[in-house]
């Protein structure tokens, strides 16, 4: 990257990051020379380096209040059942233990693409997201429904494996029926800053997906800072991810408000910088309604509209459709069901 391309890129986020209110739905046209100007950004270690590193530091104190000042957002009740729905069909339903069986998995299955058999005008969620030894039984439980069988790989959740490795555990995921991978960027060559080499297994890894959409998880939670969450979002999104995911689930600090807010910033202004749309998702620990709702109230001020469906926009969560459900009953009748209403996963 030449420190010109360096310049204009951080300017343009510069200015971008300095508005507050999300900007306008439609995609704005890409820089004619984009393509190149991508290109170099990532032709060597050094140049990606300078890019990452120009980005622009984040305020975290400020970062933090937007985060908590949004959250105390209260919505209609005609808004809430539209955001219950829009949540639900925004989940991947996930079950990522090693105890998972086969007969887990198909309860799972039959829960995610009829959540509520007393209501069915509840929608089903976005995707079932298993390992990838249970991507076959999850996809013949979910043919004709129109869920999307998601499964982690490149050896999820610590990603310490050798390339190759990671590379089959992907291809036998698509293999075997997989529409999406979850994968994890290798977090050690990250902090060490050899931002090439994640860089590229992301490429490889992506290849190996064929058709098949990649989620990359950043795992927010082993990056130290924001400066890195930012620099990682952006890596990722050069690499060619379809989503950027905050987290695996398994560590101490997983989706929080503030790191989903900046990676939203990410999305929001690697899309005016390039005209592609990538899509967030926030997972691990988001177990209620009212945090779902919080989370929606963030992408809507954050990255706009346009980021408010299950295109664009998930949760990665294996207890937050029980309390949608409890939510959406009590909406729908005035009070909870008894104990029984939901399963328990
Ligand atoms: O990606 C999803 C997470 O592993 C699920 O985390 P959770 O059990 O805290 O909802």
């Amino acid at each position: 990257m030449t420190c010109h391309y360096a310049r204009r890129y951080a300017r343009l986020v510069t200015m971008s990051l300095k508005a507050d209110a999300p900007k306008a739905p439609t995609p704005p046209t890409p820089p004619e020379d984009s393509p190149s100007a991508l290109a170099d950004v990532t032709a060597s270690d050094a140049s990606l380096r300078r890019f990452l590193h120009g980005l622009p530091g984040v305020d975290a104190v400020g970062l933090e209040a937007r985060a908590a000042s949004l959250g105390t957002r209260s919505i209609k009740t005609t808004a809430k059942a539209y955001a219950l729905d829009l949540a639900i069909s925004m989940i991947d339903l996930t079950t990522l233990e090693g105890a998972d069986t086969p007969g887990k998995v198909r309860a799972l299955c039959a829960k995610g693409r009829n959540p509520d058999p007393t209501d069915r005008s509840t929608p089903p969620v976005a995707a079932i997201c298993v390992y990838s030894d249970l991507v076959a039984t999850a996809r013949e439980a979910l043919a004709g429904s129109g869920v999307a069988v998601a499964s982690v790989a490149t050896a999820f959740p610590a990603g310490r494996a050798a390339r190759s490795v990671k590379l089959a555990d992907t291809a036998e995921a698509v293999a075997a029926g997989a529409d999406e991978v979850d994968m994890v960027i290798d977090r050690g060559a990250f902090l060490a800053g050899r931002y090439l080499s994640v860089f590229e297994e992301i490429v490889a890894v992506r290849e190996a997906c064929g058709d098949a959409h990649l989620k990359v998880i950043l795992e927010n939670g082993e990056l130290a800072t924001y400066d890195n969450i930012r620099r990682a979002s952006w890596l990722a999104m050069l690499a060619g991810a379809d989503f950027i995911k905050t987290s695996t689930g398994k560590v101490g600090v997983n989706a929080t408000p503030a790191n989903t807010l900046l990676m939203l910033q990410a999305v929001r202004d690697f899309r005016a910088a390039t005209g592609r749309q990538i899509g967030v998702k926030p997972a691990g620990g988001i177990r209620t309604a009212k945090d779902a709702v919080k989370f929606l109230v963030l992408v809507n001020e954050t990255a706009g509209p346009d980021w408010l469906s299950p295109t664009w926009f998930r949760f990665g969560a294996s207890s937050l459709l029980n309390d949608l459900l409890m939510q959406r009953q009590k909406l729908g009748t005035g009070r909870y069901s008894g104990p029984d209403y939901v399963t328990v996963d």
